[in-house]
């Protein structure tokens, strides 16, 4: 019965998971409901997200539940620390750091996370600024007002919402934003150096970064781990996998063209997933007491929402949790993280730009 609910749980969402599930094997949701003495490094302070559920499991095999790592929790802890300081330095020196906005387009999701954005910016005492331009306009207006706020002294950090419209080339617009306040960390010469040895960009991507900060926050070793990430885009796959590797894991990549994911990814210590496909991992990809890292942010449908969707990640989370030692949930994880980042990068510029120390 139990199983049922389980295998349901993580199946109810797009064409997407129905490939997922003709990608993992028939056995998969027994196999990890019956997953026994996952070591559990929380031990007691181990959140038991599934306990309720599937209490009456508890005679046949020992419950296993992984630590929730909260990115919510911990992206205001971080918030109060960006805004201690921002008002240490408007105290002591006067200066307020500005993040600028470009908007092109309308789209419903780019609208709701640049509002986020100007949200948490006034909630931490960074001015924010916000250009909206028609989804029709050219790539000359985007450069113009980037090189507008280039040269305003106000302006500590430059964002181009992302995905641009198609008829423009995001490579010229992404190039064209001055590195030293490149808050994204997109620019060709910040991931450049951020793929050097020895050599460190101006700023970190936001996401890749807020991964990186719950792992230490968290007490995760990475050093010497075997770490694998799915997917491989610019902004987070890539710039992750980086990280990874500069924090001393041995990492390989997932992609679409990958021969048996399953078996690489379950291989990991660490896993992040950036895949942006509702319920790829299954629990069979997870090696017991792995550290999982969802980045995925999927609509799926859901009449019972308010908004008639809900937001689910690339992780199959109930069955994830009975496997992993801690896990990262959506909403709530990794998401609410990249805009704390994005504050911190800001602050960390006009720390820069005015040698505040
Ligand atoms: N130039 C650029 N920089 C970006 O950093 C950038 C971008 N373009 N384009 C889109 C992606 C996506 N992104 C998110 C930010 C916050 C949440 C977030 O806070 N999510 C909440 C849920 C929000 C909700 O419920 O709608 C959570 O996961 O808990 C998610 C996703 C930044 N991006």
């Amino acid at each position: 019965m139990a199983s049922s609910i389980l295998s349901s749980r993580c199946s109810l969402s797009s064409p997407a998971a129905a490939v997922a599930r003709a990608l993992a094997p028939p056995r998969m949701t027994l196999a990890c409901r019956f997953q026994s003495s996952v070591p559990m490094p929380w031990g007691s302070m181990a959140v038991r997200s599934v306990a309720s559920r599937n209490s009456s499991l508890s005679a046949v095999a020992p419950e296993t539940s992984a630590k929730v790592i909260d990115g919510k929790l911990v992206s205001g802890q971080i918030k109060n620390e960006v805004a201690a300081e921002i008002a240490r330095m408007k105290d002591t020196i006067g200066i307020v750091p500005g993040l600028a906005v470009i908007l092109v387009g309308s789209r419903k999701d780019s609208q709701t996370y640049v509002r986020n954005k100007k949200k948490a910016c006034k909630a931490v005492g960074i001015n924010s600024y916000e250009v909206n331009l028609p989804e029709d306009c050219t790539e000359e207006e985007v450069l113009k007002h980037i090189a507008i706020f280039n040269d305003d002294s106000s302006v500590h950090g430059i964002l181009v919402q992302l995905p641009l419209p198609r008829h423009m080339k995001e490579e010229n617009i992404l190039n064209a934003v001055s590195i030293e306040k490149d808050v994204d960390g997109f620019h060709p010469l910040n991931i450049g150096r951020l793929a050097m040895q020895g050599r460190d960009p101006l700023f970190v991507p936001c996401t890749p970064k807020g991964c990186m900060e719950l792992l230490h926050r968290y007490d995760i070793e990475i050093k010497g781990k075997r770490a694998v990430v799915i997917g491989r885009s610019n902004i987070v796959g890539m710039p992750v996998a980086l990280l990874l590797q500069k924090a001393n894991a041995t990492v390989s990549m997932v992609h679409s063209y990958t021969k048996n994911p399953e078996e690489i990814t379950s291989q990991a210590d660490i896993i992040v997933s950036a895949a942006g496909v509702a319920n790829l991992v299954r629990g069979s990809w997870i090696k017991p007491g792995a550290v999982v890292i969802d980045v995925g942010i999927n609509p799926v449908d859901d009449a019972e929402s308010p908004r008639g969707y809900r937001l689910v990640g690339d992780i199959c989370y109930e069955e994830a949790c009975e496997v992993a030692s801690a896990i990262t949930p959506v909403p709530g994880g990794v998401g609410p993280m990249t805009i704390a980042m994005l504050l911190s990068n800001t602050l960390e510029s006009a720390k820069r730009i005015h040698n505040f120390k």
